[in-house]
């Protein structure tokens, strides 16, 4: 890691060098110039600092050599055995990369009781599956999981390591990168493979206004964690070949503060991810009522109801049905989009559906960019004739009439 070197026999005027950092970074200490834990590196203290009080020292790269690290690995996130649906998505993405590079896929899957739930992911095509099979790994506690992940990466040396966005994910991936030295993206929306096995990390960046590519090409493994229902899980291949092998770490490694005196199982609500039709309101909706047409909207398609940020902030829904960058990410099989613009921000987390119904009076309305059908004019008109048609039974008609 780089460095701020201050030379402090150079010192003259202390009290007017504290004032050169932007960020109060630099602060008088017993009479001595410091640097705190403001400091980003910006090196403006160096360019504008009286010369020779500061030095920027940059440590000596140590060159690594990619061939030693093979196989891209996917971490199986789960609850008591019970598989969450992002790792099979994670799979399918390894498996595609995998196929580029000629490597193979693995997973590393820790917990306790958990051996025969490998034929699942066996079943998706992984090559091989490293288990952490014990007691100590019961409940998911921070310090023994990262251990064993960090005995796998050790051992096995794979480079790169994708995480499920989860809850779990999110703890687990920063706290072993951070332990290996290397980079994480997190929150990434594409990902694809140079021949060098550099991994192309692509998120929206700056409020989703730019799309940022994310390289780590000096260290390995490469950490990336990527949200539910991005990617789609792979077909199961008819006859798989891949093995199991059960690994240990020494029960003295895997220490831990966390106690965990006894959990509550928490009742899955069938979230937005999991809907194969939603309905999006927006701001075109003027008023709290005319929500009911879009309820209604919702009720002939038995579907969900999710909405716009505005729609979030103005209170008249959930915030757990926003749709969006600091939102969910959904792919069902039908999004009807009632009066939204398309913002970026907006798109970032539904272009992946199957079908996508745009309706908006603007027929210039960025939203009509990525929408199957496009549907201009008022939302007031166009919503209830899509449910008289279909309360006619004639669901196809509805879109075919308008398109
Ligand atoms: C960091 C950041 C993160 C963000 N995250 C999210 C996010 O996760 N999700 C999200 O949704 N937004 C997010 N936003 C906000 C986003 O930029 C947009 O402001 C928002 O998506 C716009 O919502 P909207 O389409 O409802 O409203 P507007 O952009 O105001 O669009 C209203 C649309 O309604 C149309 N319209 C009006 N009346 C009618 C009518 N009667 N019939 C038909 N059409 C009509 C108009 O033509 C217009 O296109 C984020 C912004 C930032 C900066």
């Amino acid at each position: 890691m780089a460095k701020i070197i201050i030379n402090h026999e150079k010192v003259k005027n202390i009290e007017e060098i504290v004032k050169i950092c932007p960020f109060n970074a630099l602060e008088i200490v017993d009479n001595k110039l410091e640097i705190n834990s403001g400091c980003k590196m910006c090196k403006l203290c160096v360019k504008k600092g009286p010369e020779g009080v500061f030095e920027f020292e940059e440590d000596q790269r140590v060159e690594i050599n990619k061939d030693e690290w093979r196989g891209i690995t996917v971490y199986v996130d789960h609850h008591e055995g019970d598989i969450h649906p992002v790792t099979y998505e994670l799979i399918g993405k390894a498996r595609e990369m995998a196929a580029k590079i000629n490597h193979p896929v693995y997973c590393v899957f820790i917990g306790s009781n958990i051996k025969d739930k490998c034929d699942k992911l066996l079943s998706y095509g992984v090559d091989e599956v490293f288990v952490y099979d014990s007691e100590e790994f019961k409940n998911f506690r921070i310090e023994p999981y990262t251990k064993a992940v960090e005995n796998f990466i050790n051992n096995i040396k794979p480079t790169i390591m994708l995480v499920g966005g989860t809850t779990l994910g999110r703890s687990l991936a920063p706290r072993l990168a951070a332990r290996f030295k290397t980079g994480l993206t997190a929150d990434c929306t594409i990902l694809d493979i140079q021949e060098n096995t550099d991994l192309d990390q692509i998120r929206p960046a700056f409020g989703g206004n730019i799309m940022a590519h994310i390289h780590t090409p000096n260290n390995r493994p490469q950490f990336a964690t990527v949200r539910y229902k991005i990617f789609s899980a792979p077909q199961e291949v008819e006859d798989p070949k891949g093995k199991v092998t059960l690994c240990n770490v020494d029960k003295k490694e895997l220490i831990s503060n966390i106690n965990v005196l006894s959990t509550k199982p928490k009742t899955r609500e069938v979230g937005l991810e999991d809907a194969e039709v939603i309905i999006v309101a927006s701001r075109a909706i003027k008023k709290q009522e005319d929500m009911d047409m879009i309820y209604k909207l919702a009720d002939v398609l038995d579907a969900q109801v999710a909405g716009t940020r505005p729609l979030i902030e103005s209170g008249w829904i959930d915030a757990k049905k926003q749709i969006g960058l600091s939102g969910r990410t959904v792919k069902p099989k039908l999004i009807i989009t009632c009066g939204v613009s398309g913002a970026v921000q907006f798109v970032a987390g539904m272009q992946g559906s199957d079908y996508i119904v745009a309706i908006n009076q603007d027929e210039k309305a960025p939203i009509f960019d990525v929408a199957h059908v496009s549907l201009v004019g008022d939302v007031y008109e166009i919503v209830p004739k899509i449910i008289e048609k279909i309360e006619q039974n004639q669901l196809e008609m509805a879109f075919t009439v308008e398109e």
